[in-house]
């Protein structure tokens, strides 16, 4: 048995307590300071609010008022957090993190620096870790809405790290007959995918809007839209030196966000119609990385394009994503620029 201690009490890194519970783990659930509820509510009768699930008998839960003595004589950490809080994490809670204890990450996301160079969040943790301190920084891609986790559906995910050793020991604390991992050290083929998939689940969610303001089916523009989205993963995959075989994870990701995930939302009003910023309010609170990326990603291929590190042609969807979420341009889908530059 095994002592896991979880940073950040949001729906997906709680949805984790089943697995690692199910193998006979200590799970250690600690909220951020944003969590307050969730963590009453789970020390009351572990009710998850947000998860709308009853986590499985045994786990515990921490404030963050609590942190050392969730993370006393833990043998892993789980960070929960989305990318919104990978500063607060970096700021507030990594330093606490005993030496040597290995970090797997639910967080999907990437930092791009002012100069093109896109950075994982793996990468990120070990550069802010503390002096003398190691740590064995992994992370989760692939598809996996949380509430489907909790009720057991099958899944396949990847985890990714630089360590084969510490992966198969994730490996054993998680899997289960419904929760599939593949195991891979390119962490940076397997992290670009996964962030990308929020943005360009925006991009296929266009092709949902559009459907719904006609009323009427349109497979074809949604699928057109998803082969494009696919493409630019592989792109960005490829500049990274990542193995193109990996964006499996981020392309299987992209399905399950395009059909359930909340990303989809502002593509669908984007699509309808609606102007950025009513669709913004009207998702006021909802967790939306897929702006975010969408404007880092195309940030990167506008500087690297500029040193000739990549190629504007390869990457029409992502380029008009942006200008759409921040130059005001209006929804034009740039069908003609769609094509495989071999
Ligand atoms: N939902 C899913 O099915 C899946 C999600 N993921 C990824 O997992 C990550 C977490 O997502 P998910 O659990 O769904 O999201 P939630 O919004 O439920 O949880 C996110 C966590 O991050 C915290 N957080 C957000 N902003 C800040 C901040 N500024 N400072 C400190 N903490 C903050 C949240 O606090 P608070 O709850 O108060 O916002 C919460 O603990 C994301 O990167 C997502 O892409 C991966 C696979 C599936
Ligand atoms: O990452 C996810 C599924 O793998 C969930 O995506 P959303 O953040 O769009 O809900």
């Amino acid at each position: 048995m095994s002592t896991i201690t979880v940073i950040g009490a949001g729906v997906m890194a709680s949805s984790l307590s089943f697995p690692a519970v199910e193998n006979g783990n200590e799970m250690r659930l600690t909220g951020t300071p944003l969590d307050r509820e969730i963590i009453d509510s789970v020390k009351e009768n572990r009710y998850h609010p947000t998860l709308k699930r009853t986590l499985p008998e045994g786990v515990k839960a921490f404030q963050i008022e609590e942190l050392d003595a969730a993370l006393s004589g833990c043998d892993a950490v789980i960070l929960g957090v989305s990318s919104f809080g990978v500063d607060w994490f970096i700021e507030n809670a990594l330093a606490k993190i005993p030496d040597k204890i290995p970090v797997i990450a639910v967080t999907k996301g990437v930092k791009v620096y002012d100069d093109g160079t896109i950075q994982t969040f793996p990468e990120l943790f070990e550069s802010k870790a503390e002096n003398g301190k190691s740590h064995e920084f992994c992370a989760i891609g692939g598809p996996c809405r949380c509430y489907e986790l909790a009720d057991h559906d099958d899944t396949r995910v990847a985890f990714c790290g630089k360590n084969m050793e510490v992966l198969e020991f994730f490996k054993r604390l998680l899997e289960r007959p419904y929760y599939h991992i593949d195991l891979t050290q390119d962490a940076a083929g397997l992290e670009i995918a996964v962030a990308l998939k929020n943005a360009y689940a925006l991009g296929v969610s266009l092709g949902i809007g559009l459907e719904e303001k006609q009323q009427k089916y349109m497979c074809n523009t949604q699928s057109a839209l998803f082969g494009q989205s696919s493409y630019e993963i592989m792109k960005f995959v490829q500049y990274m030196g990542g193995n193109v075989e990996n964006s499996i994870h981020g392309i299987g990701d992209l399905y399950v966000t395009v059909m359930g995930g909340r990303s989809k939302e502002i593509g669908k009003r984007l699509g309808a119609g609606m102007p950025y910023e009513q669709a913004m309010e009207e998702l006021k609170g909802v967790t939306l990385e897929s702006v975010v990326i969408a404007r880092r990603a195309a940030k990167a291929v506008r500087i690297l394009s500029e040193k000739n590190q990549m190629k504007k042609e390869d990457f029409p969807l992502i380029l008009h994503i942006d200008d759409v979420l921040q130059h005001g341009s209006m929804l034009d889908i740039p069908w003609k620029k769609f094509r495989v530059n071999e």
